[in-house]
């Protein structure tokens, strides 16, 4: 039994005079504390799977299951971590990492105090009075996380969470995401533009292609790049290869020929 199994996904927009099939015959499937990334020209689809994986809308066709459930909005099965924060600025930092848990009204002491210490882990004990317009961009992504994490969902969906980023900061972020996602066990689906991202955070990179999205190409990354961190496996001598091969599937489905 997969964690996360995506059986035939199809998808279609109707709209009062048109029709867009976004998605068909997507069919993958995730285990437990893998990392795969979703990687695409612009349209293909990302988003829509994304909502769909969520249960956010429901798929034209196919199924969607989580630990062999179909997946529950209303119990944090799902977590997200988008390109825009999203902490509420009249909020302190601790209200904003707090407010999943206190709507789901799961909040105690003992959650309360692991998102605290996960806060400080992070690098940022300091902030916890301090609102979000105080921080970094990159020190407001990091908030979202421990946000997120806070709740424990099962499934993380990353939609392009370090694009608003400087190079800088967002290397540092990939570093940072993943050595906790791995601490916690947890399970993540990354959309990305970026192929560098995808090949050095992944386990797996799913290529789609447009119009409507099909999976194009799965490429499974190398054992050797998978232990490494991001920022060292963009430094191993396995990287250029894998990102001109991907990067030229990209090129070809851009230019329509793939
Ligand atoms: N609500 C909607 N109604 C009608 N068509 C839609 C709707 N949402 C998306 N589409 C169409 O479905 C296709 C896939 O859109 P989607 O946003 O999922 O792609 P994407 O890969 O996330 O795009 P991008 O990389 O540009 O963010 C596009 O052709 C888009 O125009």
């Amino acid at each position: 039994m997969s964690f996360l199994k995506v059986q035939n996904i199809q998808h279609t927009y109707f709209t009062k005079d048109s029709r867009t099939t976004a998605l068909s015959d997507i069919s993958l499937t995730v285990e437990e504390g893998e990392f795969v990334s979703i990687l695409g020209p612009s349209g293909c689809g990302k988003t829509t799977l994304l909502s769909i994986i969520s249960s956010l809308i429901k798929p034209t066709q196919g199924t969607v299951l989580l630990e062999n459930k179909p997946v529950s909005t209303a119990n944090n099965d799902i977590g997200y971590m988008l390109q825009q924060d999203y902490l509420f600025p009249w909020k302190t930092i601790e209200e904003n990492i707090l407010l999943g848990l206190k709507l789901s009204k799961q909040l105690t002491e003992k959650n309360k105090s692991a998102a605290l210490s996960l806060l400080q882990q992070m690098g940022l004990g300091d902030v916890e009075k301090q609102l979000p317009k105080q921080l970094s961009g990159g020190m407001r992504q990091r908030v979202a996380l421990v946000r997120t994490l806070a709740t424990e969902p099962k499934l993380l969906m990353l939609d392009e969470p370090f694009s608003a980023l400087d190079y800088q900061t967002k290397l540092k972020l990939e570093d940072l995401v993943s050595q906790t996602l791995d601490e916690f066990g947890k399970t993540a689906i990354l959309v990305t533009h970026d192929i560098g991202e995808a090949i050095a955070m992944s386990d797996r990179v799913y290529l789609l292609s447009s119009r409507p999205g099909r999976i194009h190409k799965t490429f499974e990354m190398p054992e050797e790049l998978k232990t490494l961190s991001p920022f060292n496996s963009r430094n191993h001598e396995a990287y250029p290869s894998l990102f001109q091969t991907i990067w030229k599937e990209l090129e070809s489905l851009e230019q329509g020929n793939g």
